[in-house]
């Protein structure tokens, strides 16, 4: 493992944040801390990090205890949000800055000989790095000049330069808009398929996570709720929260299934006798996939369900359409309340 974090605890006055959360991080996988805001994912990467100390429990990071260790010690690269640019210094110069201080702590080497080999060491380091997150004919370029994707990736390239053994990304792609957020997280990907660093991402992002994660930790309210591969979450959920945050969800019968397991037959074709009788109220059209809301005829809250235009459309479904409703697959029993059903 790469990470592994044991009961940890953090508490910001009376308020917690974390509560006793262990976590184990594989080494050269992508992982995901995935949850709604205000859940604690980005105390927990900090934590990691060393920018925050906990309260309780351990960090320990490539086997080496790291609790108390201060950020610069840990050998993670760590990339925010909004990433603070040199603004004055050209993009290759602020990929070199952590080489630069790395080095020679600043200082400048006493030989001219010694100065000129590492400053060619370190234009070579920073070409690789450039060429790496594709901003090759961008590096003289200062990084106001560059668009908000761009000034991603020179901070990971940047995060990259003194090769860390864990990168840790807090929203690296959040602020931008959904086309890039996308192209960034199959760059992303590939990045992580070329390199192989242990990377943990946060994210509030379920599709983000489900699409680039090779393991995700569902964090909410301090605590974590599952972890495993997406395929286990989104087929296995370990709760009603899992399954309502990986992905839409509807009541059918008093228990949840997804819109897309709901199986639609009209009444009219004959059906699955036994299954519950509606109404379709509402057909709407969004791309490639159509949604129906149907009322059930008994007291029971309108189920949704979704198929492609194809399918709708060779059962010939319109609204006041007669149908029967049933789950495709095994469901899971409402939690008490049905607050998480889709109504
Ligand atoms: N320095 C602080 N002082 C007081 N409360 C804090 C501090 N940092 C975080 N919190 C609180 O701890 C909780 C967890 O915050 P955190 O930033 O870890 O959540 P998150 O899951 O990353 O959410 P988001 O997706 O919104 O960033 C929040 O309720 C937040 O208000």
């Amino acid at each position: 493992m790469s990470i592994e974090v044991n009961g940890i605890a953090k508490r910001f006055g009376d308020f917690v944040a974390l509560d006793d959360v262990s976590v184990a991080i594989p080494t050269g996988r992508l992982t995901a801390l995935l949850g709604p805001s205000g859940g604690g994912k980005s105390t927990l990467l900090r934590i990691i990090a060393g920018l925050e100390s906990a309260d309780e429990g351990t960090v320990s990071i490539e086997g080496r205890e790291a609790t108390h260790l201060p950020p610069q010690k840990r050998n993670v690269g760590f990339v925010f949000q909004h990433y603070a640019a040199f603004k004055h210094m050209t993009v290759a110069k602020n990929i070199a800055f952590g080489l630069e201080i790395r080095t020679h702590g600043g200082l400048r080497p006493p030989w001219a000989s010694q100065k000129r080999a590492e400053r060619e060491r370190i234009d070579q380091r920073v070409a690789e790095l450039l060429e790496l997150v594709h901003l090759s004919q961008f590096g003289h370029r200062l990084p106001s000049q560059l668009s908000g994707g761009q000034r991603q990736r020179m901070a990971l390239a940047r995060a990259l330069a003194v090769e860390p053994n864990v990168l840790l990304l807090d929203e690296p792609f959040g602020a931008l808009d959904a086309k890039v957020r996308k192209e960034l997280r199959d760059w992303l990907r590939r990045l992580h398929d070329e390199m192989h660093v242990t990377t943990v991402f946060v994210t509030h992002d379920q599709e983000e996570a489900l699409e680039v994660a090779d393991e995700i930790v569902i964090i909410n309210d301090g605590r974590v709720e599952q972890i495993g591969s997406p395929d286990d979450l989104y087929d296995a959920p370990a709760n009603d929260f899992v399954m309502s945050f990986l992905g839409p969800v509807t009541e059918l019968e008093g228990s949840l299934v997804r819109p897309h397991d709901v199986e639609v037959v009209p009444v009219s074709d004959g059906g699955p006798r036994g299954a519950l009788q509606g109404t379709v109220e509402r057909v709407t059209r969004i791309g490639f996939e159509v949604r129906l809301d149907v009322r059930p005829d008994a007291a029971a809250p309108v189920v949704q369900a979704t198929m492609t235009r194809t399918q709708a459309r060779a059962l010939g479904l319109d609204e006041g359409e007669r149908v029967w409703l049933r789950a495709r697959v095994d469901r899971r029993p409402v939690a008490s309340g049905g607050l998480l059903a889709v109504r």
